[in-house]
Formats: C-alpha cells, sequence, structure tokens
C-alpha cells in the first residue's frame, strides 16, 4: 500500500449508510454440505440472497492456511517488489486503483488467471506457486460441486450443465487476493466508512469466497439496505454472479456487495470466481423458462460481456450519441427562442454554447457531498474515464463555485485536498 501524504479519507469514497440498521437483520443462510437438504437450501438462498456460507465444504484447512500466510508475505513486501508482477491489465499486482473504470478503494489485490502459470516475480515465488495452485485446485472442486448441487435443486440436466463451464479447459475463471491495509482515517471520520472495495456485482457464474477473521464485506438486501457479513475463517461464502442470474432467467439475482475498510485490522480475502470459456454464449437455459415465460436477458458471448475489459465497451457510438443529442438540444433551443418559447429563451440568455467539434463535455453536477465536506470524486472519476476512453479536449461543467475555486488554487500551485493533486495531474496531462 502507497503511504500517503494525507489523510486516507480525502483520497477516497466514503459511504454513509442511507438506513438505519435493522434491529433483527436477516441471518445470511448456512448451507452445511454434509447435509442431504442441502441443495434445496441452496436454492432458497440463491433467490432470497443471491449468497449464502459454506460448511463441512472439504477444503483442507491446510491449503487455506499455507495461501493465507504466502499471500501475507507477499502483500508485506515493499511496493516495488509486488509491482514486479506486473500492473493489472487486467492481471498482476493492483494498488488502490481497481478496475479499468477508474474505482479507487483502501486495497491492494493480486488478480491471476487460472489457467495460466502465475507470473509471481518475487525472489522466491515457489512457495507461493505450490500454496496458490494446492488452494485453487480444491477450491474449484468445491465450486464444481455446489454448481451441481444447484442444477440438481434446479431439477435441470444433466446436473453438469453448468459446472462443465468452470470446468471447461478454456474457463475464464480468475482468482483474486486482495489485502486491504488497516485504515486509520474510518475511527476519526465524521463521514462514514471508507470503501475498501466499492459496491458492484461479480460477472462470473459463481464466486467462493474466503476470508480471515476481519470484518468488512456487506451484502445488499432486496430492499437496498446493507447488512454486514460475520467473518468466518474456517466457512466460505458463495456469491450468484451476473451470469449465473441470466442463465437462471432473474430467478437467482446476483448479489450487490462492497467492503468497508476496517480501522485496525488488515483483512485478507482469497476470491475464485468461475468463469464461463471465451466464446461462451450465456442466455437464460431453456429448460428452466417455465410455460410463456419470456427471455428477459439478451444473450450475450462472455468474452463480450465481461465488463472489466474496456475494448469490449462501444465508446465511440456512446459519445457521437451524445454529440448528436448536443446538436439536437441546440436546434431545439434556437427552434423555441425563434418561436417565442419562454423556456428556450431563458436558455438562451444563458449563453449555452455549443461545444465545437471533437470537444466533449463532463457534467460533475452533485459532485460534491454534504454541505461541510467538498469530495471531488465525480471530477476525478470523469476526468479519468474521459482520459481512458481518448478523449483529449474536454470542458469541465463543475456545479460548486468552491470546487472551482480549489481546482483553480492547485493548478496555480497552490496544495490542498490530496485528490485535487490527482485532478490537476490529469487536467496537465497532453
Ligand atoms: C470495480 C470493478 C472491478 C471489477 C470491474 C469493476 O468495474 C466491477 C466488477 C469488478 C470485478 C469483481 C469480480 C472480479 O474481482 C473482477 C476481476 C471481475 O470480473 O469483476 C472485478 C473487476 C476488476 O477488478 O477488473
Ligand atoms: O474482499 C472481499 O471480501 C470481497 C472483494 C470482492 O467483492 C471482489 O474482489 O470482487
Ligand atoms: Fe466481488
Amino acid at each position: 500500500m502507497v503511504i500517503l501524504s494525507k489523510p486516507a479519507i480525502e483520497q477516497f469514497s466514503y459511504v454513509r449508510n442511507k438506513q438505519p440498521a435493522a434491529l433483527f437483520p436477516p441471518l445470511i443462510p448456512i448451507v452445511d454440505l454434509s447435509e442431504p437438504d442441502s441443495k434445496h437450501q441452496m436454492i432458497k438462498a440463491c433467490e432470497e440472497f443471491g449468497f449464502f456460507k459454506v460448511i463441512n465444504h472439504g477444503v483442507p484447512m491446510e491449503f487455506i492456511s499455507r495461501l493465507e500466510s504466502e499471500a501475507t508475505e507477499f502483500f508485506s513486501l515493499p511496493l516495488s517488489e509486488k509491482e514486479k508482477t506486473g500492473q493489472p491489465k487486467p492481471y498482476g499486482y493492483g494498488n488502490r486503483r481497481i478496475g479499468p473504470n477508474g474505482d479507487v478503494g483502501w486495497v491492494e489485490y493480486l488478480l491471476l488467471t487460472t489457467n495460466q502459470d502465475p507470473n509471481l516475480a518475487t525472489e522466491n515465488p515457489d512457495g507461493f506457486r505450490v500454496a496458490l495452485n494446492n488452494y485453487m485446485a480444491a477450491v474449484k472442486k468445491l465450486a464444481c460441486e455446489i454448481l451441481e448441487m444447484v442444477a440438481d435443486g434446479l431439477k435441470i440436466q444433466p446436473r453438469n450443465v453448468l459446472s462443465k463451464l468452470m470446468m471447461d479447459e478454456q474457463s475464464d475463471s480468475v482468482f483474486r487476493l486482495n489485502h486491504y491495509p488497516p485504515c486509520p482515517d474510518v475511527v476519526q471520520s465524521s463521514n462514514g466508512n471508507v470503501i475498501g472495495f466499492g459496491e458492484h456485482t461479480d460477472p462470473q457464474i459463481i464466486s467462493v469466497l474466503r476470508s480471515n477473521n476481519t470484518s468488512g464485506l456487506q451484502i445488499s438486501l432486496r430492499d437496498g439496505s446493507w447488512i454486514s457479513v460475520p467473518p468466518d475463517h474456517h466457512s466460505f461464502f458463495i456469491n450468484v454472479g451476473d451470469s449465473l442470474q441470466v442463465m437462471t432467467n432473474g430467478r437467482f439475482k446476483s448479489v450487490k456487495h462492497r467492503v468497508l475498510a476496517n480501522s485496525v485490522k488488515s483483512r485478507l480475502s482469497m476470491i475464485y470466481f468461475c468463469g464461463p470459456p471465451m466464446s461462451e454464449k450465456i442466455a437464460p437455459l431453456p429448460c428452466l423458462m417455465r410455460g410463456d415465460q419470456q427471455s428477459l436477458y439478451k444473450e450475450f458471448t462472455w468474452r463480450n460481456g465481461r465488463i472489466f475489459d474496456p475494448d469490449c465497451t462501444c465508446w465511440k457510438p456512446i459519445l457521437s450519441h451524445g454529440k448528436r443529442l448536443q446538436q439536437e438540444c441546440r436546434a431545439a433551443i434556437v427552434a423555441g427562442s425563434q418561436a417565442g418559447n419562454e423556456a428556450a429563451l431563458l436558455w438562451n440568455q444563458n449563453r449555452w454554447k455549443r461545444l465545437l467539434e471533437d470537444w466533449c463535455k463532463l457534467n460533475t453536477d452533485g459532485a460534491v457531498r454534504g454541505s461541510q465536506a467538498w469530495h471531488p470524486v465525480g471530477i476525478y472519476e470523469g476526468l479519468l474515464t474521459a482520459w481512458s476512453v481518448g478523449v483529449r479536449n474536454l470542458v469541465i461543467e463543475v456545479d460548486s463555485l468552491k470546487a472551482l475555486r480549489i481546482v483553480q488554487q492547485d493548478l496555480a500551485g497552490q496544495r490542498s485536498l490530496a485528490i485535487v493533486f490527482y485532478i490537476v495531474e490529469l487536467l496537465n496531462r497532453s
């Protein structure tokens, strides 16, 4: 983890709990694999929560502890050593920046593909490699068993209809080690909690998660409230991913989850994400469509649906659509003004200017949160996205004069918040 020159809360997103915690939050479903009824418990949990805990899983504790200690050793190496593993593109060592969308979190991680020998580039990688291989093989077996039980529970055949996707040699499964160092600013912060890993759903079929005994993981319930998942280092947690949601035509919902940073203890999690082969077509399974039920999802090829692959997002049509809308707006305002339309006249007086050819506009209204705090994450993220999609001529519109002044002061050389430093760095890129 990089040493920060300013408190973490200035650089990282934080969340306020929008809803007061329920007095008796529902308990996370526990599925005991040694019980005969476990497949039905799994189906119920996947329908209600998209999430459950597995006990009596059969993964040897020795593989788990061995990987935990190797990973702890890896993350305690100097940054320069860890970076030798390569930047996450998408595989490698990453620090604070998660994925291609400019998300940031109080986390460092190692993202690996499961079908290639990992490039660990550390001084003595052999022990780490063996620990990873043993752990991954055992967890893959567990995931396969779970998916076969799910197929049984759904009464679909053959029972490997789901598991065969992740067992395929070409399966695009990934493995991730996340390390969340203690974040001292969590206690001091009146703003809420510092985000370790921002809210998201996992795009794969299922994810098999194990962590040390540090809390932080939260899942979102159907009513939008968040509940904390009590850590249990002896068990595994299963997330329903987006692909399984699609394949079950929405009967299962992928679970929205996030991780909050802890003030004193570090959290280490290891997750096996079971993905299908790249060329696999993902669509609702016909055998799960009852009667005249309609398909709720369009078929997509996993390669193109991988939300973390920036090449799979068609930015050009999005940008040209924006430009087209801009021209249509302008034409409507001009026509409205000529017809004496009051609103259009006001818009015109507001000197709404049409952008020059090849320019884009970033609107960051709402980037400021709360009356006291100025938290320019919107500007930072917008700039980062604009940069990563190749936009070089950008007009930035902010709805706060204070925000504008702070950035202008920093541009003139006066240091303020650390995140503004990053904003200025992006503005100065050529
Ligand atoms: C914040 C993000 C990281 C992620 C891509 C995303 O924009 C949203 C999904 C994230 C996730 C979660 C599961 C896996 O860790 C991952 C590799 C994936 O397939 O989707 C990550 C993405 C990532 O780190 O690139
Ligand atoms: O670290 C955790 O506990 C969860 C992280 C996560 O959701 C992810 O890596 O996709
Ligand atoms: Fe996740």
